[in-house]
C-alpha cells in the first residue's frame, strides 16, 4: 500500500497584524481546487501571485470571524479571482457568498471544511476542521493527511482571544473552546489566526497541557479574562464597518 498526502498546504504570515492566512488544495484533481482561510486586503498580491504560481483554482476565502484587527481581503480576492466566493458563518452577520450554519461542510476536491461554533471572542467565530472524504478512493494508494484545524482567535498557541469586545463572553469561549477544539484527537494540528511570539503551529495535546488560560478551570479563566487589560486593536474603528462586508465597504 502507497501512501500519498495529497494535501497542499502554506501558511502565510502578516508582519503588520501577525495574522496567519492558510492556503489548502486537493491535489488529486487536475484543476486543484482550493480554499484560502483569513486573508488580508494588503497581502491580496501576494497571495493571487501565490495562488497562480502553484496552478491552484481558488473557490473560497474563509473568515474565521469579522476581525477587528486588519481589513480582510475577502472581497478584494473575489475582484482579482472571478472564481472565488466569500464564506464566514451565518452567526457574525456579515455579509458573504456563502454564509455557513453550525457543523456545516464546506467541500474543495475531496476535503471539506466543518465549521464548529466556537463563540466568544466574537459571536460568530467558527474553528474550521479539515476532513478527507475519500481517503481510500485509489487501488493500493491510502491518502494520509495530518489532522488540521484552523481556529481563528478562539484558541491562540498558549492563549486565546481576548472577550472585551464585539459579543465577547469569556463563558462561552471556555465552552466552546474545550467542546470544540479541545475535544479533537490529542495530535490534531491547531493553527491559529494569529501568533505575537514567533510561533507557527500548535496541538490539541500541548494545548490541554500548557494554554497558559484554556488549561485553567473555569473559574480562574473567568478571573484572568477580566484582569487581561489589553490595549485597544489600532484599526478596530476601521476595519470593523469594512468587515461586516468582506472588507470593501458596500460590497459583498
Ligand atoms: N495590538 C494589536 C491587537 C492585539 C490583539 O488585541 N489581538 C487580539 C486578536 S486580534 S482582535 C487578541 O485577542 N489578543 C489576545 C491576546 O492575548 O493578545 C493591534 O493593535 O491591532
Amino acid at each position: 500500500m502507497e501512501v500519498r498526502n495529497p494535501l497542499l498546504f502554506r501558511q502565510l504570515f502578516d508582519r503588520e497584524s501577525y495574522t496567519y492566512t492558510y492556503l489548502l488544495a486537493d491535489l488529486r484533481f487536475e484543476e486543484k481546487p482550493a480554499v484560502l482561510i483569513d486573508p488580508v486586503d494588503t497581502q491580496v498580491q501576494r497571495d493571487v501571485k501565490l495562488v497562480t504560481e502553484l496552478g491552484v483554482q481558488l473557490l473560497y476565502g474563509l473568515n474565521t470571524h469579522v476581525h477587528a484587527d486588519h481589513v480582510t481581503g475577502t472581497g478584494m480576492l473575489k475582484k482579482e479571482l472571478k472564481t472565488v466566493k466569500s464564506v464566514i458563518s451565518k452567526a457574525s452577520g456579515a455579509k458573504a457568498d456563502v454564509h455557513l450554519d453550525p457543523y456545516e461542510k464546506l467541500h474543495f476536491g475531496n476535503f471539506y471544511l466543518e465549521a464548529r461554533p466556537t463563540p466568544g471572542h466574537t459571536s460568530g467565530c467558527v474553528t474550521y476542521v479539515l476532513y478527507d472524504s475519500k481517503p481510500h478512493e485509489t487501488p493500493n494508494v491510502f491518502y494520509y493527511v495530518p489532522r488540521m484545524a484552523f481556529t481563528g482567535d478562539a484558541l491562540l498557541i498558549r492563549g486565546c482571544g481576548r472577550t472585551d469586545f464585539q459579543q465577547g463572553n469569556s463563558e462561552l469561549l471556555y465552552e466552546s473552546v474545550h467542546k470544540h477544539i479541545l475535544s479533537l484527537p490529542d495530535d490534531t494540528l491547531l493553527y491559529p489566526a494569529h501568533d505575537y511570539h514567533g510561533r507557527n503551529v500548535t496541538t490539541v495535546e500541548e494545548e490541554k497541557k500548557w494554554n497558559t488560560r484554556l488549561s485553567k478551570t473555569r473559574e480562574e479563566f473567568l478571573f484572568m479574562m477580566k484582569e487581561l487589560k489589553l490595549d485597544y486593536p489600532k484599526l478596530i474603528d476601521f476595519a470593523l464597518p469594512r468587515n461586516m462586508c468582506c472588507g470593501i465597504l458596500e460590497e459583498q
